[in-house]
């Protein structure tokens, strides 16, 4: 997606830990034209796809979560990365390793808002180790819902998530796939622009 990617040449910086900040756009503060327009591109990937739930991860994962779930009119649940009083009964739950935390979670979902006849579509900000998208996964076949595919804004293609999930069978559709980033000069190279 050329306007995303114009966006991270223009406003990402790379940091040490192989982490590409966009907190200026797109997980901190969020720019809400520039997530209209992902919205519409995953709408216009997945066109072919019955659609009835996105499901997403807190917290980078949900405002881009929304705008996709507006496209197709249906409802976003998010898995919670911890246990609030809100949740009673029963849940699904996974591990993940947090990226940017560094740390552990037991992820949940609440068995209300997931189960057997849904059909879903994860969406993500970020793929990198494939950890949320693992765990997210894990939560859907659990559920005995549907995995339709996965949607993520920025896969970084020299970390190992997007072999793994795709090595799964799993339909995976990134807006923007950067193969390498140099920290030293700030140069990134996207999949599919190499000269
Ligand atoms: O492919 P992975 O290695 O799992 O990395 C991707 C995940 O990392 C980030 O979450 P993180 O928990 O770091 O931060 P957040 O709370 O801002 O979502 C991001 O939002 C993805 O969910
Ligand atoms: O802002 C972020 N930058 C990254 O490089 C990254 N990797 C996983 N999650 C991430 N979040």
């Amino acid at each position: 997606m050329q306007l995303l990617k114009d966006r991270i040449r223009k406003d990402g910086k790379i940091k040490a830990g192989n982490v590409l900040k966009v907190d200026s756009f797109l997980n901190h503060q969020m720019d809400t034209d520039l997530f209209v327009e992902i919205g519409k591109e995953f709408k216009r990937r997945f066109a072919d796809c019955e659609i009835n739930k996105i499901l997403t991860i807190e917290a980078s994962g949900i405002g881009i979560a929304c705008v996709v779930a507006q496209q197709f009119h249906v409802p976003v649940v998010f898995a919670k990365k911890t246990q609030t009083k809100n949740i009673a009964g029963d849940v699904y739950t996974s591990k993940v390793e947090s990226y940017t935390h560094g740390r552990v979670y037991d992820i949940i979902v609440s068995k209300e808002f997931l189960g057997k006849g849904d059909k879903v579509l994860l969406i993500d900000d970020f793929l990198a180790n494939g950890k949320a998208l693992e765990g997210l996964a894990a939560v859907v076949e659990e559920s005995g819902a549907e995995l339709v595919g996965a949607g993520i804004v920025i896969e970084k293609g020299f970390q190992v998530g997007g072999d793994i999930i795709r090595s799964k069978g799993i339909r995976l559709e990134s807006l923007a796939i950067v193969d390498s980033m140099d920290e030293e000069t700030g140069t990134i190279v996207f999949r599919g622009d190499e000269a």
